[in-house]
């Protein structure tokens, strides 16, 4: 298997404004709220100065009049991308009785469908013609998943509420995403099962909604459709994953006299979408710390860092009543605007290369289903739209004044170009096979060995058989044993351990002798060594044969201490010490040694209690300690490597290395 890679690219989060017309219960009088489809802006009176008027700028907005087709219209050109094998995420802000359920799911008829819907059947037809153009040589496969969050708590939405475990399910980081542990999956092979699954699990909301006395608005919903699109003949694979988020309404408890238990559920949803805010707040002004972490949600959604295209569609209310709501989500939609998704090119995966004389040689990757961008951010609002009964038609002349801000340029990618980055299993019955083959892509094969054991990890959570032990049994074929030493290679680079890198890389050299990638790996690595003596900090480059525990001088600030190994299995030299160059030379931490930092840096005493062998007080003195850091330093993170923690008094190599152990994925 092989990636395409070409450039990183950023793109901006997408956001359409989109103001729901007036409904039977409210008064047309009452309306607050004005958009300009020329200069794509929405404009309010500031509602302690009605004088004053606020106008913000979007990439699209869409008055009263706006069906729901010039809605899908706006997201529709995300399809191209995602069956490129990019990722999307489209999500509903707003608050409640904006009309965010009606934009993502609508109703049952034909013109009242919802965005996830239509999307559906965009995907279906669009896989139908791929296979109908290539004679059926190109799949494609949709596999759906849907869950909610409840009260920071995750449900699947395919299972029944009976089932449901009142923990909800885990949620797991794997890389730089986030991942909901034991979701169901299923294989949508026809639209109408599409609709059937679909329905169902949105009955599955609201049944348990009854049951756990919430509905639609209590939690925030999404959907995931994952597409890959096969090519038989060239073994190829693209994966992409739509994500629609429905996000529940936040709501002011004073105003709707809400009893116990709503108070219980809005404050969850308040306090995720406060969260929300916080994160998009620090994206904005680029802070170091994202507060993701502080609510599920805002794990999931992981606005900014998903790696992938992001659009918005921020719903409003037109009037009064929601006047100062309105404005704070105008607010948070303006800076939300800011953020920007750094884009890694879609890896494509390749099959094996084929070994057998004759075999079809791989095709060039095509560029499947370029569609035509038909971007409708500018289209006239058209005014024959009445959606629903209930709905009264907008007022003939809107209260819109000239706004002065001009329109928010539109990026020549606007909805950006986008991967997640994340290595998807491929398509292919032919398990990888290590071959000397001059242009074999070893990185690859090795990341996605290691990517393939971190998924069989992290759905068996008991499992207790180490990373390496895992890897060392798909490894075990004598062609393989190359690949055994890169990942070893591979293991003792990320702790910094070059020499033992540079070691199993040479013994590598001997199954891949023609390959230019471990060769370059090779030299560099010995240009390092060579450059290491010159440091006047203790060289980061280890020598194996002078293994020996370096006692810290007086004036080093950092103690020595051991190097931790990822696994137990690895090979562990008895007493390895090593301090950290604070010259140019920078260490990569492994992904074990992250999240154990992250844990300790999140000043959570009930995470960090989850650490092994840490009780509630070793759980508060750190805590205490990594906050101390950071009021005296105002720096993020504060712990920044076990370095750093080994400082902490009472903090020993084998603590540290009893904590890490302890992590799994
Ligand atoms: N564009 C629209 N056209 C017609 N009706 C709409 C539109 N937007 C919203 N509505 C109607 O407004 C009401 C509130 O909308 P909806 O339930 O979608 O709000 P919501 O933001 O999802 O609320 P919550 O956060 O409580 O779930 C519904 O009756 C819905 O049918």
């Amino acid at each position: 298997m092989a990636a395409s890679v070409t450039s990183t690219s950023a793109s901006q989060v997408r956001i359409v404004a989109r103001i729901r017309p007036v409904l039977d219960s409210e008064n047309d009088t009452d309306v607050v709220v004005s958009v300009s489809p020329k200069a794509n802006s929405v404009s309010m009176p500031n509602p302690k100065n009605e004088k004053e008027k606020f106008t913000f700028p979007f990439h699209a907005v869409y008055g009263m009049e706006s069906d729901q087709a010039q809605i899908f219209a706006e997201v529709s050109p995300t399809l191209k991308h995602l069956f490129k094998g990019n990722d999307v995420t489209i999500f509903a802000y707003g608050v409640t009785g904006s009309g965010k359920t009606h934009t993502m799911k609508g109703n049952k008829a034909a013109a009242e469908r919802g965005i996830i819907p239509r999307l559906l059947t965009a995907i279906y037809r669009r896989g139908k013609d791929l296979e109908k153009k290539s004679d059926g040589r190109v799949t494609m496969s949709a596999i759906m998943s849907y869950y909610e969050i409840y009260n920071d708590k995750v449900f699947d939405l395919f299972e029944a509420p009976e089932k449901r475990t009142l923990a909800g399910l885990p949620l797991r980081e794997q890389n730089g995403k986030t991942h909901v542990v034991g979701l169901m999956e299923k294989e949508i092979s026809t639209l109408k099962e599409f609709e059937m699954l679909y329905d169902k699990a949105n009955s599955n909301r609201s049944t348990s909604a009854t049951r756990l006395n919430a509905h639609s608005s209590r939690s925030h919903a999404i959907i995931c459709v994952r597409v890959e699109i096969h090519d038989q003949q060239t073994g190829e694979t693209k994966v992409g994953t739509v994500s629609c988020i429905d996000l529940a309404g936040s709501e002011d408890n004073r105003r709707t006299a809400n009893d116990k238990e709503r108070m219980v559920e809005s404050a969850s949803i308040n306090k995720s979408l406060f969260v929300l805010s916080q994160c998009v707040e620090a994206m904005s002004k680029k802070q170091s710390r994202i507060p993701y972490r502080e609510s599920k949600m805002t794990r999931i959604l992981s606005l900014g860092q998903n790696n992938g295209m992001t659009v918005m569609i921020l719903n409003l209310a037109p009037t009064k009543k929601f006047h100062q709501d309105t404005l704070s989500a105008l607010n948070f939609a303006n800076r939300a605007k800011t953020i920007e998704v750094k884009n890694d090119p879609p890896p494509v995966y390749h099959p094996p290369v084929a070994p057998k004389i004759g075999a079809v040689s791989g095709a060039p990757v095509r560029a499947f289903g370029m569609a035509k961008n038909s971007s409708t951010h500018n289209r006239p609002l058209s005014g024959e739209h009445n959606a629903k009964a209930n709905i009264k038609k907008p007022l003939a002349k809107e209260i819109q004044k000239p706004v002065s801000s001009r329109p928010m340029p539109l990026s020549s990618k606007p909805l950006g170009a986008a991967s997640n980055g994340v290595r998807k299993p491929i398509r292919t019955s032919d398990p990888i096979k290590i071959r000397r083959e001059k242009d074999l892509s070893i990185e690859d094969l090795v990341e996605k060995k290691v990517e393939e054991v971190l998924a069989a990890r992290a759905l068996n959570e008991a499992s207790t058989i180490s990373r390496l032990e895992i890897l060392e049994k798909r490894v075990d074929k004598k062609a393989d044993a190359g690949l055994a030493y890169i990942i070893l290679a591979k293991q003792h680079a990320q702790r910094g351990e070059h020499l033992a890198a540079l070691n199993m890389y040479r013994l590598a050299r001997d199954y891949f002798p023609d390959n230019a990638k471990l060769l370059k790996k090779i030299s560099d690595l010995e240009k390092k060594r060579e450059n290491a003596a010159h440091f006047s900090a203790p060289p980061p480059m280890e020598d194996e044969d002078q293994e020996q525990e370096q006692r810290p001088t007086k004036s080093k600030t950092k103690k020595a201490f051991a190097v931790f190994m990822d696994d137990e299995t690895a090979p562990r030299p008895a007493k390895r010490a090593r301090s950290l160059s604070t010259g140019s030379y920078t260490i990569e931490q492994s992904p074990r040694t992250r999240q154990l930092l992250r844990i300790i840096n999140s000043e959570d005493v009930g995470e960090i209690m989850k650490l092994k062998g840490v009780g509630k007080k070793r759980a508060e003195m750190l805590a205490a300690h990594v906050r101390e850091l950071r009021e005296q330093n105002d720096d993020f993170p504060a712990i920044k490597d076990l370095e750093d923690l080994g400082l902490i008094k009472g903090i020993g190599s084998s603590f540290i290395d009893k904590m890490r152990t302890g992590i799994s994925f």
